[in-house]
């Protein structure tokens, strides 16, 4: 039987190995996090996603997954390991990606084929992560061992309908590596798997797609704020947009957060002067907490002193990854504006950090029942779609404001309920 080494068991390589257990592979999973380990030899999941932790009982309990504590030998060594973005320099660390080939490269046997699933700048795959492994295994790509990058491209909250749905891209360093790459998703993927030309390109593609989408949403934004000025609903406005056949406007929002829209573009710029319209997009992006609480200021006037509570401190409705969180950033910007800032996410628990405290700041923010966020507030802000705010009772939630702001930077509500119970409502 065909065995794959999945490295790293997160958001993205759990499911994956899952899958691939669920397909027929031999399949362990190897994480450099013991606590992960645990968890997963425990045939439980600890990333929040439709269905995962079903699948991966299962697969655990046919033994078709198991848990490596360390890396074994196998005929794939797959890659999902982290690839962080470092705000300051604008790059992509990629000591992960680095440490990952070490540990493969150690391992690596003639024959055997080497699959970078992270998200990384053009030129890596064949170049650092290439050069640990050829340098730790003293075996060179193609002439030896399979080498491709074949990117994910799967939307959180829907990761197993779409790992087995997408199309993918698979660039392989000759046509050998590219085969194996393609063979080893083909049992797996209903979808089309493309060959590319070479790595490069499959990075580059990957970049792209999630470039076109911030700046989408950046051109939804504009048109947010734009709509205001007009006196209409930018809501209304991009429906109405949208019934052209060539045109599909995305949605405002908050900002945009996770790990990736708001990385990927910058990714592009490591080896280019090029990027311009991206950059700016990425601006635009950026400043929507702002400009949410500028919305919320024009109904309470100064913030200093006023109760806010921010619903939803996840980067998006129904997933619980805070990394980018635009809820975050909007509670960062009122508390630096003076206001008492309150956090509720039905999706995550403990202590979240919205970047004040780490400055020698504010204080990490603890997270609140939805009580406790809105009782005595002056002002709702939603900033995560979650499925929970939309069914929420208006009247019962006002009735403990002091005053009865709302402002849904997100779609997450139902703004004729709210404004039935007499609410002032606000959307982008
Ligand atoms: N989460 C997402 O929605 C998507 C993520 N990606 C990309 O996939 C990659 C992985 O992302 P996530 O799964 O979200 O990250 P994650 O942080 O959820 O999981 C990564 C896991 O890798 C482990 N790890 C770190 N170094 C390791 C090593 N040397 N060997 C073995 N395990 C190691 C970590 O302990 C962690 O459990 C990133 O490049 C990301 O940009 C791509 C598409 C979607
Ligand atoms: C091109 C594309 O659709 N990429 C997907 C994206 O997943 P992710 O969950 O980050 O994307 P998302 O749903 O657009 O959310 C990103 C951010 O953008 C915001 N957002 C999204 C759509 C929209 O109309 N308006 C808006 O403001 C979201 O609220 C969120 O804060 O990035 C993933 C990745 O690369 O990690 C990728 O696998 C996914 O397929």
């Amino acid at each position: 039987m065909t065995s794959v080494c999945v490295h790293g068991l997160g958001y993205i390589g759990l499911p994956t190995a899952a899958v691939l257990a669920d397909a027929g592979y031999e399949v362990v999973g190897y994480d450099v996090d013991e606590a992960v380990r645990e968890i997963v030899r425990g045939g439980d999941s600890h990333v929040e996603e439709p269905e995962l932790a079903d699948l991966v009982a299962e697969v655990r309990e046919s033994g078709a997954l198991t848990v490596a504590s360390e890396v074994p030998v196998a005929d794939y060594h797959l890659v999902c390991v982290p690839t962080p973005f470092d705000a300051e320099t604008r790059e992509a660390d990629l000591r992960y990606v680095r440490a990952a080939a070490e540990g493969v490269g150690e391992v690596l046997r003639a024959g055997d084929a080497v699959v970078l699933e992270s998200t990384v700048p053009p030129g890596t795959t064949t170049g650092e992560f290439c050069e640990t492994l050829a340098a730790t295994s003293g075996l060179d790509s193609g002439a030896d061992f399979s080498l491709a990058h074949c990117p994910e491209t799967v939307l959180p909250g829907d990761m197993l309908a779409e790992l087995r749905a997408n199309d993918r891209l698979v660039g392989g360093v000759d046509d050998a590596s590219a085969e194996a790459a393609r063979a080893l998703y083909d049992p797996v993927v209903e979808g089309e798997i493309s060959v590319v030309p070479d790595p490069t390109t499959a990075e580059f593609a990957k970049l792209i797609q999630n470039t076109y989408r911030d700046v989408n949403v950046a051109l939804a934004n504009e048109v947010a704020k734009l709509a205001d000025d007009y006196g209409v609903s930018s809501r209304a406005v991009i429906e109405a947009a949208n019934d052209h056949p060539r045109v599909d406007l995305l949605r405002p929002g908050p900002g945009v957060g996770g790990h990736c829209l708001p990385v990927d573009p910058w990714f592009l710029g490591r080896d280019s002067d090029s990027l311009d319209l991206a950059a700016r997009a990425r601006e635009i992006n950026d400043g929507m907490p702002s400009y949410v609480a500028d919305r919320v200021a024009r109904h309470l006037g100064s913030l200093d002193g006023r109760k806010v509570a921010v619903l939803g401190v996840a980067y998006k409705g129904n997933v619980d990854d805070t990394r980018g969180s635009p809820g975050l950033a909007l509670a960062d910007e009122l508390r630096s504006r003076g206001a008492d800032v309150t956090v509720q996410d039905p999706h995550v628990t403990g202590t979240v950090d919205d970047g004040v405290a780490a400055d020698g700041g504010d204080p990490a923010l603890e997270l609140e029942s939805l009580v406790g966020a809105t009782r005595g507030a002056d002002a709702l802000v939603a900033t995560a779609a979650h499925e929970e705010y939309g069914a929420l009772a208006p009247g019962i939630v006002t009735d403990r404001m002091a005053d009865e702001v709302v402002v849904d930077a997100c779609d997450a509500l139902d703004r004729e309920r709210w404004r039935g119970v007499g609410a002032t409502v606000e959307t982008l």
